[in-house]
Parts: C-alpha cells; sequence; structure tokens
C-alpha cells in the first residue's frame, strides 16, 4: 500500500481490457465509494494494461492516461494485479513479476492455472501475497472460495457440474429451438461467453481447466489440465438430441470429479469432462442458457448445489471484485488468503476405471438371429443390458429393411464400454456404431 496525503491506498493495476476487463474497469471506477467503505482504504485503478492504445474505449469512464501497452512496468507498481488477458504467456511471466515486487494477484485465467498453478502458488509463498482466481470456475458462482474455506474441514466426495456456458447455450438451444451448431456458437460469442477460440469452449478444454482447478482444491491433490479425460460436444448430433428426448434426457457437457477407489482397489481421483444424457427430472437438466450449475457432494454436508451466471463480462467481474476486496482486506488488516493445499497427493485414475451408464445406437441388419449376436457382443465384454428398442426402416427405393437398435446398458466400467464397441464393429450384422453417450444422474 502506499499513501497520499497521509492516507493508505490501494494500488490497483488491471492487464487487459476486454469482455472482462472492461467490466472490472468499470465496477472499480463506478463502485469506487462502496469499496472504500467495505475494505477501509481507498482502491485506486494506477493502469490498465491494453495491447492497443488506439482502440476507442471512451465508453468507459476511465481517464485515457491511465492506458498503457507496458504491462511489465504497471506490474511493478501496484499492491494488487488483477490479470483478465488470458492464455498461458505474458499471462504467467507478468504474474510472477507482479508478486516478486510485492502485490498480490487475482486473475481469472484457468488455462494457466490448470497448467501451472503450483509456480504460481509457489511465487505466492516466496512473496507472501494473495493468489486468488474465483472467476477462473463458473464465472459468477461462489465455488473456490467455500471449497478453499468453508468445506476446509469437511470431505469432498464428488464435484459434479456445467462449468461451460457456451456449451450449455448451444445444447440448450438446439435440444428447445432445433438450431444448428455454428449458428449457435456464433451466438455464443456475440453475447461474450464463448472464448476468443471457441474450440477451447466446443472441445471442453475450458471445462477440463476448470474440472481440473475443481478437482485439486475438492481433495488436495494437484490436478492438471493434461490430467482430465476430455471430450466435446462438436460431435453431438441433432440425433443424441433426439435420442435424449426419447429417454426423457436431455444432453449436457459435464464436469465430472469423483474421489472413489479403482478397480485394483487404490484411492484417487477421477476427472472427466463429456457430454451426457441426464434425465429431465434431474436439477442439471434445468440449468439452461449460458448458466452453470455445480454440485458438491461433501461427508459432513451432504450435497450443496450453487447455481448462476458462469460466463460475460459483468457476471465475471463480480468474482474478480470479491477477490480483489478479499485481498485488500487482507492489505489493510494484515493476514493472507490460504495457499496451495496438496497434501492428500492421490493418483489420478485411469478413466478406464470410471463407471458409468451408456446409451448405444446401432445401425444393423434386420434378419434372424442379429439381437442374439449383439446380446453376445455385451455378454462377452461384460457389460449388463437394462434396455433394448428396435426401430424398422425401410429403403424407400429398394424395399430392403434395416434396423436400428438403441441399447442402454447398467452401469459399466469405461474400458468394459470400449471392449463392447470393439466387439459389435466386428459383428458381421452390424452395419455402424452410430452413437455411444454415457448417461449420469439417473
Ligand atoms: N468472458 C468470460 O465470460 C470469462 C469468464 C470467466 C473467465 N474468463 C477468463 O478471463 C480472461 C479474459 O477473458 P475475456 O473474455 O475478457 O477475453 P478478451 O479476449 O475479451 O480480453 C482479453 C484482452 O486482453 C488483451 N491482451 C492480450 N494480450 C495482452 C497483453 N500482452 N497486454 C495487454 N493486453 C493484452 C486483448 O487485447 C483483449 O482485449 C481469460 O482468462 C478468460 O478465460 C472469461
Ligand atoms: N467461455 C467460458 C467463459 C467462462 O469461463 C464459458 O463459456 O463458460
Ligand atoms: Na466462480
Amino acid at each position: 500500500m502506499s499513501k497520499t496525503n497521509g492516507e493508505k491506498r490501494i494500488r490497483v493495476a488491471l492487464l487487459g481490457c476486454g469482455v472482462v476487463g472492461s467490466a472490472v474497469a468499470r465496477m472499480l471506477i463506478e463502485s469506487a465509494d462502496d469499496l472504500r467503505s467495505r475494505i477501509g482504504a481507498p482502491v485506486e485503478l494506477v493502469g490498465i494494461a491494453v495491447r492497443r492504445l488506439a482502440k476507442d474505449r471512451t465508453d468507459l469512464p476511465v481517464p485515457a492516461d491511465l492506458f498503457t501497452t507496458d504491462a511489465a512496468e504497471l506490474v511493478t507498481r501496484a499492491d494488487i494485479v488483477v490479470e483478465v488477458i488470458g492464455g498461458i504467456e505474458p499471462a504467467r511471466s507478468l504474474l510472477l513479476s507482479a508478486m516478486k515486487h510485492g502485490a498480490s494477484v487475482v486473475t481469472a485465467n484457468k488455462a494457466l492455472l490448470a497448467e501451472d498453478g503450483p509456480t504460481l502458488y509457489a511465487a505466492a509463498d516466496a512473496a507472501g501475497v494473495d493468489l486468488y482466481f474465483e472467476a477462473a470456475v463458473a464465472g459468477a458462482i461462489p465455488i473456490l472460495r467455500p471449497m478453499r474455506e468453508s468445506l476446509a474441514g469437511d470431505d469432498v466426495r464428488k464435484v459434479l457440474g456445467i462449468v461451460n456456458g457456451t456449451t450449455n447455450f448451444v445444447l440448450d438451444k438446439m435440444d428447445t429451438t432445433g438450431a444448428g451448431f455454428e449458428e449457435t456458437v456464433a451466438q455464443a460469442q456475440a453475447l461474450g461467453y464463448a472464448e476468443a477460440d471457441p474450440t477451447a469452449d466446443v472441445e471442453g478444454f475450458d471445462a477440463a481447466a476448470k474440472a481440473a482447478l475443481l478437482a485439486s482444491l475438492a481433495f488436495h491433490t494437484r490436478v492438471t489440465g493434461a490430467d482430465v479425460f476430455r471430450e466435446g460436444i462438436s460431435d453431438v448430433t441433432a440425433a443424441d438430441i433426439a435420442a435424449a428426448k426419447a429417454m426423457d434426457c436431455v444432453v449436457k457437457l459435464l464436469a465430472i470429479c469423483e474421489r472413489t477407489t479403482g478397480a485394483d482397489g487404490i484411492e484417487g481421483v477421477s476427472v472427466r469432462v463429456h457430454p451426457a444424457m441426464i434425465p429431465r427430472t434431474h436439477p442439471l437438466a434445468s440449468v439452461r442458457d449460458a448458466y452453470n450449475a455445480v454440485f458438491v457432494e461433501a461427508r459432513a454436508a451432504g450435497q450443496l448445489m450453487f447455481y448462476g451466471r458462469g460466463a460475460g463480462g459483468d457476471p465475471t467481474a463480480s468474482a474478480v471484485l470479491g477477490d480483489l476486496v478479499a485481498i485488500a482486506r487482507h492489505q489493510v488488516a494484515g493476514g493472507r488468503g490460504p495457499g496451495e493445499s496438496a497434501y492428500a497427493d492421490l493418483p489420478i485414475l485411469d478413466v478406464g476405471q470410471s463407471l458409468t451408464r451408456y446409451h448405444l445406437s446401432l445401425d444393423v441388419e434386420d434378419r434372424p438371429g442379429v439381437l442374439a449376436q449383439v446380446a453376445q457382443a455385451f455378454a462377452d465384454t461384460d457389460v449388463s443390458i437394462e434396455t433394448v428398442r428396435q426401430h424398422i426402416r425401410t429403403n424407400a427405393g429398394t424395399g430392403a429393411k434395416r434396423a436400428n437398435l438403441v441399447i442402454v446398458t447398467h452401469t459399466a466400467t469405461e474400458a468394459a464400454l470400449a471392449a463392447t464397441v470393439d466387439a459389435l464393429s466386428e459383428t458381421d450384422c452390424v452395419a455402424e456404431v452410430v452413437s455411444v453417450m454415457r448417461v449420469e444422474g439417473a
């Protein structure tokens, strides 16, 4: 902290002035009086690092001379550095330099934290400063601080969530309006939900980074984005959405983090992100639009649910400002927030050991013995069938008949199901395994 006219003030440097950064700048300026009262000292925005000075930012209530392209210099003269640039570099170097110069850090950068969080925690420890990142997971929803603080005395067993607004928006629109995939992704981008490169959202990288952060905090174990089994939604078709509807289900991109015992008897952490069918009666099915929701199951607390806006400038800025106030209070009153907690150091379980139910759609011949052959492929690979439905289709030209078989399994391991799919592909009456989707929450 520095002093002006004998009054302590907290100098804030903002790195990045995009969707989130501009909302943070606006809130810092417009709520200055309230923030001062809540913190016990005034907060002064001392600079905003941008890539181009020439851009028109006259809509922001910020003096033009606060903008700079020299982020490296800016981080050396702040008490709190807020990073909303995104990406690995230069964000990481800037944050490490900020901490070295004594600043605490607020970041919304899940990609960086999921790749190299321990380096940032170590730098925060070495400098005796705070590292807060509530905005990095599920935007406005308070979920990381509840995990780091409120649940610190409990034993978290499972975290199940919808943590990507863009994909939820896309899947919801596909379900309710029948709109196409590309069209809804473009809409999500225009609304400020999607990342600059929507691949990160659509292919599940964004959700995987968030799952890694949630699992690390929940299970006191280092989990990186690369440890997370990941499938995105780009292969989800209108037929999958219709198949889910026929089962009274919806398709959601889920992040699933579990502390569980694998088939080999070893306790570990299972973290996966993939699309799954969930029953329409499940609370997560009613998470619409770009909203996010996270379920937490803890031994003593039981089930908890966190719900709200997971993306967008203002909601994300709300989480950033919350962190900023927490840190500023520490700077006024002394003390630090929690650092890294990775003492449990549990192994990351292979995805092959995770258990779920599956929905399979098969294109098969329509002749005697087909069902028996298909059932044999399941029996041989130790996967138990729960239901089978068959629809006969007649080719209008040739009159030839084919069947579409829809099979839902009982709970099976991912490894066993993969073996079933291999066996089906080698069964001569099966023309194609059209789709395989996991079924959760039933
Ligand atoms: N948009 C959201 O809903 C949301 C929600 C939660 C977290 N986040 C995270 O917040 C961060 C920012 O996201 P965003 O949506 O505001 O992105 P954005 O692309 O709108 O903004 C990033 C800004 O940083 C600027 N920038 C890039 N490199 C820079 C540099 N070296 N110096 C100065 N400025 C630089 C870019 O020009 C851009 O204006 C990301 O880490 C993102 O994952 C975003
Ligand atoms: N692109 C992200 C922003 C929030 O991290 C989403 O769609 O949820
Ligand atoms: Na959050």
